[in-house]
C-alpha cells in the first residue's frame, strides 16, 4: 500500500490509538498519533474538561495535514489518529492529499464510556465524551472514502475487518 494514508476517526475512546497501532504493524505503515501534534493549549484545554472549538482544531488539522503531505511526498504509507468529527474537518484533511481513506471506529456510549473508564494515565477526561458525541458530524454517502467499523469486538477482530473493508473499498484520488 505504498504512498497511502488511512486515518483512523472517531470520537474519544473508540479504540483509533489501539487500533491504529495494530493495523499499522500489519500493513507495515508508520503510526502517528494525533493527540501527539496537537498545540499544548488544546491538551491543557481537554485536560482540564473543556471541549476544543473550531478555532483550537484549525492548527491541529494543519499539522496533521503536514504529516500527510510528508509521508505522500516520500511515498510512504501511514496510519493517523484523528477524530475528525466534523465534515470540513476532514476536508480539510483530504485537501491536496492524493490517496487518503478514513476508517471511522463507531460505537455506542456506554461501550466507550466503560472503556474510558478502565483506561489510565490519559489526559482525556469521560467528562468530554458527551461533547465529542455533540461535535461528531455522522459521516453519509456523500464521503465515499470513509468505511465505517464497529469498535464491539476485540482488537485482533476489528483489525481483521479494517482489512477486509479496505480491500473492498478504493480510494478516491484527488489531483494534488
Ligand atoms: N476493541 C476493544 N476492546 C476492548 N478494549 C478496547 C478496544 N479498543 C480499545 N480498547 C481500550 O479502550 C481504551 C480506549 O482506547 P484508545 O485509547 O485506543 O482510544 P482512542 O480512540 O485512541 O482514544 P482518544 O481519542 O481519547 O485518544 C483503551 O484503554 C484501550 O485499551
Ligand atoms: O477533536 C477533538 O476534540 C480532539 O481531537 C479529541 O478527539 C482528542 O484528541 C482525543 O479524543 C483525546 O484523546
Amino acid at each position: 500500500m505504498a504512498g497511502q494514508c488511512i486515518i483512523l476517526m472517531g470520537v474519544s475512546g473508540t479504540g483509533k490509538t489501539t487500533v491504529g497501532q495494530a493495523l499499522a504493524g500489519v500493513l507495515g505503515a508508520k503510526f502517528i498519533d494525533g493527540d501527539d501534534l496537537h498545540p499544548r493549549n488544546n491538551i491543557v484545554k481537554m485536560a482540564a474538561s473543556q471541549p476544543l472549538d473550531d478555532d483550537d482544531r484549525q492548527p491541529w488539522l494543519e499539522r496533521i495535514a503536514d504529516v500527510i503531505f510528508s509521508l505522500e511526498q516520500k511515498n510512504e504509507s501511514g496510519v493517523l489518529v484523528c477524530s475528525a468529527l466534523k465534515k470540513r474537518y476532514r476536508d480539510r484533511l483530504r485537501e491536496g492529499s492524493r490517496n487518503l481513506r478514513f476508517l471511522w471506529l463507531t460505537g455506542d456510549y456506554t461501550c466507550i464510556l466503560h472503556r474510558m473508564q478502565q483506561r489510565k494515565g490519559h489526559f482525556m477526561p469521560e467528562a468530554l465524551l458527551q461533547s465529542q458525541f455533540a461535535a461528531l458530524e455522522i459521516p453519509d454517502d456523500s464521503e465515499p472514502d470513509i468505511i465505517a467499523v464497529d469498535i464491539a469486538p476485540d482488537v485482533s477482530l476489528i483489525v481483521e475487518q479494517s482489512l477486509a473493508l479496505l480491500d473492498k473499498t478504493p480510494s478516491v484520488r484527488v489531483p494534488a
